[in-house]
């Protein structure tokens, strides 16, 4: 495999978005949580939420969506407060660097504004601790002159729901987590939801798609409709010109042999992690950072990225001493686990 070929799956399969697919991606995002596919339960949890807040007239309680990426964060963001008829205010974490950043958003919220954190793991302190009163009792303590002659004026702002999203709800502190009254917790799609994904999107498009083509495209995007809506388009590209534009199981097959995307839709950092994991340290288990040196990637995208989706897919184990891989990974990788392999010390890490 040549190294360009080794990229361009990379990035076909990433579930971060890529470089410019934000339009795209905001022709295909859902608008109303009833063409939102798949996450039943948090789309239920949802309803009853806003439902209720609605009948009451009252803003509805701070809402946290967490999951992977690329599994629908934004958009639903988005569609709360489309269902709500409010404004949506949109920021993020790294952005909210200076507490003054967020007095002076919360204080131009209007009533039963949406304010939409993204990324709220990686807000920082000050802004955090800010964030703690305004949650609460919807006010900010602005903080006017320096030293010793600083006072502290308490601001009012109008009631407003806070929607922040994180790939990792493990690194919020405890108060922030606490102060969300509801929490969506993001599944993987199931295939049959990726396949009506496909179909919506096709649509959309005005791409030609039969029920096979898009079966095949959904068994391949792990679980995440972002990579779902991609491969249609690498597929789409590839039916234009090699073939008649309809998009088949047969093109689709062959399309997606050209961007190295596998049966089970692992790319390349995935294999690497999987291979070094087999290969450099015989099954495991080993700590997430030194896997991630192995690969040369962070650890945080190891961990946040890759290994939800190894997860799953039943090639990876997360113990307390470190991660594993299951006996179906040296099989995916074409080799044969040791013969006592999860018999010995393996087998009850994976309990
Ligand atoms: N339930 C869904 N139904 C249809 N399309 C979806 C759904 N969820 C996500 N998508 C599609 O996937 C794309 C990515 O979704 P979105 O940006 O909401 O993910 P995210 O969870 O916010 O990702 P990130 O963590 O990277 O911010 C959207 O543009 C949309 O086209
Ligand atoms: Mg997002």
């Amino acid at each position: 495999m040549s190294g360009a070929a080794d990229s361009e799956a990379d990035e076909t399969l990433s579930a971060l978005p890529q470089q410019g697919e934000r339009e795209v991606e905001t022709t295909l995002r859902p608008r109303k949580l009833a063409e939102f596919v798949g996450q039943p339960r948090v789309r239920e949890q949802l309803e009853l939420v806003l439902e209720s807040a609605r009948r009451r007239g009252v803003p509805p309680d701070h809402v946290l969506l967490s999951g992977p990426p690329g599994l629908g964060k934004t958009s639903l963001a988005m569609i709360i407060a489309a269902e709500l008829d409010a404004a949506i205010r949109i920021t993020s974490g790294p952005a909210l660097e200076r507490a003054g950043d967020l007095a002076a958003m919360l204080s131009n919220l209007a009533e039963g504004d949406v304010l939409f954190i993204d990324e709220i793991h990686r807000i920082a302190r000050p802004a955090e601790e800010m964030l703690y009163l305004a949650m609460e009792d919807f006010r900010v303590d602005v903080v006017v002159g320096k030293g010793p002659g600083a006072t502290s004026i308490p601001l009012e702002i109008a009631p407003f729901t806070l929607v922040g999203a994180t790939t990792r709800s493990g690194a919020l502190t405890g108060p922030l987590r606490d102060r969300f009254g509801f929490t969506g917790q993001m599944e993987f799609y199931a295939d049959d939801e990726l396949d009506r994904v496909v179909r919506r999107a096709a649509m959309i498009l005005g791409i030609e798609i039969d029920a096979e083509g898009s079966a095949e495209i959904a068994g391949r995007s792990r679980g995440t409709p972002r990579i779902a809506n991609r491969l249609l388009r690498r597929v789409r590209d590839y039916a234009e010109v090699r073939a008649d534009g309809r998009i088949t199981r047969e093109v689709t097959r062959a399309a997606l042999e050209v961007y190295d995307v596998d049966e089970l839709g692992l790319d390349r950092l995935d294999r690497a992690v999987l291979g070094a994991l087999v290969r450099s340290f015989g099954g495991g288990p080993v700590g997430v950072s030194t896997l991630a040196v192995a690969v040369g990637e962070e650890p945080a995208t190891v961990e946040e990225v890759c290994e939800p989706y190894l997860v799953r897919a039943g090639m990876l184990a997360r113990t307390p001493r470190g991660r594993v891989a299951t006996a179906g990974a040296w099989e995916h990788l074409g080799l044969r686990p040791p013969p006592d392999y999860g018999r010995t010390e393996q087998s009850s890490l994976f309990d």
